[in-house]
């Protein structure tokens, strides 16, 4: 007889509350605030990453039109009947996911729809999802990718600027390649009110704890709060909603490239009592043959390798095989004799 081994579903997880932290304005303003418009903006960023992994752009330059048109896709999405979203599902791992978190037995307070970005991809769910105007889905979907990416590709050569990084795109090059569109994903999340949080002095875990695997993410949301970013210190600061605003996570791939001196953020989501948080986040991914190592040119001389090198095929595997709190980037951490690449 075969046994098949089904992952045990976990129990919602609920954490303590530190709403003295999250409340204090010192602490929320500590958040790195990046203007495009500012000339030292280079410098702001480097810090922001090497710091935090984690800051917020404004004068962004994507339109208010690409926005919007995405807010009204998700909009309408989300509020379709559970069985015209579950035409799209599940999410294995794209597609629509309510509750189960990836494949290995996690959980959230939301649901969610996942996407590759290749216009292939985008079309295809577009029609699963949008019988009467698969269209409006899927051309606001492209702009708002490639509008995303753009403006990741752009910090990524800001930064390799800053850094004195030859060639410029060593960064962007795995986000302007072609092949990366099939392996970056575009995921829209739906975090639903829970009232019976008012009377509790916990918190309940929309999307728990974990850092994303891939280079950079850009985010944005509603105006509801509910990211929480976890400092080098250890300590969760509540991160303000911005609809007008992208927030940015340095993802694993990107703490490999510079061998750990930016820091691939830890972030969570919690559940808000009254309001529903949307968000969408563009997760910017190396192709599938690609491969990530520190880069030589930022090794200060007799500086050590952190990591060993790996493909994004090799990575991934191994980040859908570990659970969302792991951290994933142990695994590949280089020994003490050196690693060469
Ligand atoms: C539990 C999991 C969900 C996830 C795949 C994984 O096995 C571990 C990484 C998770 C994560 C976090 C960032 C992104 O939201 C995501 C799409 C990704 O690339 O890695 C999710 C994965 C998922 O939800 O499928
Ligand atoms: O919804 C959010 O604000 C963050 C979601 C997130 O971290 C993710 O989808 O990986
Ligand atoms: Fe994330």
């Amino acid at each position: 007889m075969v046994v098949l081994s089904i992952p045990v579903l976990d129990p919602l997880p609920i954490i303590k509350t530190h709403k003295a932290i999250s409340k204090t304005s010192s602490y929320t303003d500590i958040i790195p605030v990046i203007d495009l418009l500012d000339p030292r903006c280079g410098n702001h960023l480097v810090r922001a990453c090497e710091e935090f992994g984690f800051f917020k752009v404004v004068n962004h330059g994507v339109s208010f039109d690409i926005i919007s048109r995405i807010e009204g896709v998700a909009a309408k999405f989300f509020s379709l009947p559970l069985s015209d979203k579950e035409r799209a599902g599940p999410a294995n791992p794209y597609g629509y996911g309510n509750r189960r978190i990836g494949p290995n037995g996690d959980v959230g307070w939301l649901e969610y729809l996942l996407s590759q970005t290749d216009p292939g991809s985008i079309s295809q769910i577009s029609k699963s999802i949008s019988r009467d105007n698969p269209n409006f889905f899927c051309v606001a979907v492209n702009d708002y990718v490639s509008a995303v990416r753009k403006l990741a590709c752009e910090l990524l050569d800001l930064l390799a600027k800053e850094m004195g990084i030859e060639p410029r795109n060593a960064f962007s090059g795995f986000l302007r390649d072609e092949k990366s569109e099939k392996e970056s994903v575009f995921r829209m999340n739906h975090y639903p009110p829970c009232p019976e949080l008012q009377s509790s002095s916990y918190n309940l875990i929309g999307f728990g704890e974990h850092s994303d695997p891939q280079i950079f993410s850009v985010l944005r949301s509603n105006s509801t709060s509910g990211l929480q970013i976890c400092l080098k210190d250890g300590i969760w600061v509540a991160v303000p909603s911005d609809p007008h605003s992208f927030y940015i996570n340095v993802g694993d791939s990107l703490e490999v490239l510079t061998n750990g001196k930016f820091r691939s953020v830890r972030h969570r989501v919690v559940a808000n009592s009254q309001k529903s948080r949307v968000s969408m986040v563009y997760f910017g991914s190396p192709s599938l043959s690609a491969r990530v190592a520190p880069l030589a040119c930022l090794l200060k001389e007799g500086e050590k390798r952190k990591y060993k090198g790996f493909t994004w095929s090799e990575y991934k595997k191994a980040a859908y095989a570990s659970r969302l709190a792991d951290n994933r980037l142990d695994l590949f951490k280089a020994d003490n004799n050196e690693e060469r690449e």
